[in-house]
């Protein structure tokens, strides 16, 4: 579970001091698929990156579990950060000299997780989002639909308390975008993955179990599909951000 409690983080530019997480504090629960929206600035990416202390948070808690993030030092954070949690990227960030198989595994030789059940698992990864026949050839040589779902099974293959995903639609049209979503959702059916992605479309978020709106620092509004019909919850997530808006 993602617990993140009263976040406060500012940006400084000379003397002055400009806060863009005035207190955000929200849960995702296991297994929960999870994004987060709001307006362009309004802190989204600033948010991921403070979940995963990229960047320093200025108060509040973050918690993984029974980890509070927020007090562990650089050698402990980084270890997290290769076990325990999965990162997704707009741009996949696949490394060209690597195969998709040695991609997937690259968090686990990174992280020195690399044995026989990664490599296993990597196989099982490869099933799941099928694309066990092309996992020997390289990223130049395959679709952008089979490099996101190759980005998504490197997220998965420490398997993570938590995959954090940064606008992972942004580029796509919607056919592509469509796909993510569905690798999303099938990690966490198949694999009860948790999962946290920013994203600015509400299309993509409609698939999601629970969306946090962000506006002025604070969570403005936290809506839950509760089951509903995807079409519905869009509905629900356009009229919120069009009274945001207002
Ligand atoms: N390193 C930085 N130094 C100073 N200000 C920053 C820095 N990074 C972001 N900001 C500012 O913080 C605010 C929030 O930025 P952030 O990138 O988190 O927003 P966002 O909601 O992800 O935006 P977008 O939807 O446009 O990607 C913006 O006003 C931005 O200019």
């Amino acid at each position: 579970m993602l617990q993140v409690l009263k976040l406060q983080k500012s940006y400084g530019a000379g003397n002055t001091i400009y806060p863009v997480l005035k207190g955000v504090s929200f849960t995702v629960m296991d297994g929960e698929f999870a994004a987060v929206m709001g307006s362009s600035g309004s802190g989204k990416t600033t948010l991921l990156n403070c979940i995963s202390r990229y960047i320093p948070i200025d108060s509040g808690k973050v918690k993984l579990g029974d980890t509070d993030l927020s007090l562990l030092d650089e050698t402990q954070i980084a270890r997290v950060r290769s076990r325990e949690l999965g990162f997704v990227f707009q741009d996949f960030l696949l490394l060209d000299g690597l195969t998709v198989r040695q991609n997937i595994l690259l968090p686990a030789i990174i992280g020195n997780t690399i044995s026989d059940a990664a490599e296993e698992q990597a196989d099982h990864l490869c099933t799941i989002f099928g694309i066990e026949k092309i996992c020997e050839k390289y990223p130049a040589e395959i679709s952008g639909g089979e490099k996101q779902r190759t980005a998504v099974a490197r997220a998965l293959i420490n398997h993570p308390q938590l995959i954090l995903a940064d606008e992972p639609t942004g580029n796509l049209d919607s056919k592509s975008a469509r796909a993510v979503i569905d690798t999303f959702l099938q990690a966490r059916d198949s694999l009860s993955a948790t999962i946290f992605m920013v994203t600015h479309d509400s299309f993509a978020a409609s698939f999601c179990d629970k969306v946090i709106i962000l506006q002025d620092g604070l969570v403005w509004k936290e809506l839950l599909r509760d089951g509903r019909e995807r079409r519905a919850f869009q509905d629900e997530l356009l009229n919120a951000i069009r009274e945001m808006g207002r």
